[in-house]
């Protein structure tokens, strides 16, 4: 059984128990529910904007504890005064330490486009994601049928918000890829081995439609590599561990994008 076998095995219990405590008329009727979502394919690529999707992120399954003491909302304002042109906010619980409260908590200080990063395996947990105040989702290829993908794209367009699309290779982009999604995302980790290579990103570059905004994942650690993907086209670039490893993850930030 591979981590992310694990993860999507967890998160169906977990969300069939979520469902159990609030309904999804209880969801609709949260205030953030009827908020207007920003889009995140206009910030991430707008070419005055430093295209950086910066992440909130305690643990993951390959790093183990990488920041147990920042605070969301300290975090996600530096962030958004660093330039990020979008933030990223883990929600599991089990496997990277995150919540919904955390996301809700990035809400309540940072006007940038937030995406809920999470593993979605079901439309509840989309119409969770409007309700804490996410504007855009992810979708994980890896974990879904193609038809899950686009039946799941479909919703979130419904509820105004846009859809990250992660890829990790040709046949999943091929099969997942559809109208209703705005932002494609080449996930640089191998999610069996763990390994991150920048190499992965630049194979699919010339594959994905010029429609979609493209958004290189995982493994971003240096200016060089910004500066080498921004050739193949990538307009997102999705940074977690860089920042949260350090002891101020917002000030990791500054200095990082201060240098683009
Ligand atoms: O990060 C992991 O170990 C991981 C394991 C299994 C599934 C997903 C995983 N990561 C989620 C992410 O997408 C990354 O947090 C994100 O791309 C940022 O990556 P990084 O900059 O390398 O922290």
């Amino acid at each position: 059984m591979t981590i992310l076998d694990k993860i999507v095995a967890h998160k169906k219990i977990e969300v069939a128990a979520r469902k159990e405590i609030l309904t999804v008329a209880d969801l609709q009727s949260r205030p953030l529910f009827d908020k207007e979502p920003v889009s995140a394919k206009a910030w991430i690529g707008s070419p005055t904007k430093s295209g950086i999707i910066a992440e909130f992120k305690r643990q993951s399954p390959s790093k183990g504890l990488i920041n147990g003491t920042a605070k969301v909302s300290d975090v996600a304002e530096g962030y958004f005064k660093a330039g990020a042109s979008a933030m990223s906010v883990l929600t599991d619980q089990e496997f990277f330490g995150g919540t919904v409260d955390d996301l809700l908590a990035a809400r309540s200080v940072s006007p940038v486009p937030i995406i809920r990063k999470d593993f979605i395996v079901d439309e509840y947990q989309i119409i969770e994601a409007k309700s804490i105040g996410a504007d855009f989702i992810l979708l994980i290829a890896a974990c879904l049928t193609p038809k899950e993908s686009k039946q799941y794209a479909a919703v979130a367009r419904n509820l105004g918000m846009q859809v990250l699309l992660e890829v990790h290779n040709e046949e999943e982009l091929n099969a997942h890829v559809d109208p209703c999604m705005d932002l494609i995302g080449v996930n640089n980790r191998n999610l069996k081995t763990f390994e991150v290579s920048i190499e992965t990103s630049k194979a699919l570059a010339e594959k994905i439609p010029n429609e979609f905004v493209k958004v290189s994942e995982s493994g971003i650690s240096n200016i060089e590599n910004i500066k080498e993907l921004k050739t193949y086209g990538y307009k997102g670039f999705l940074i977690g561990e860089n920042f949260m490893k350090t002891e101020n993850p917002a000030q990791a930030a500054i200095d990082f994008i201060g240098q683009l």
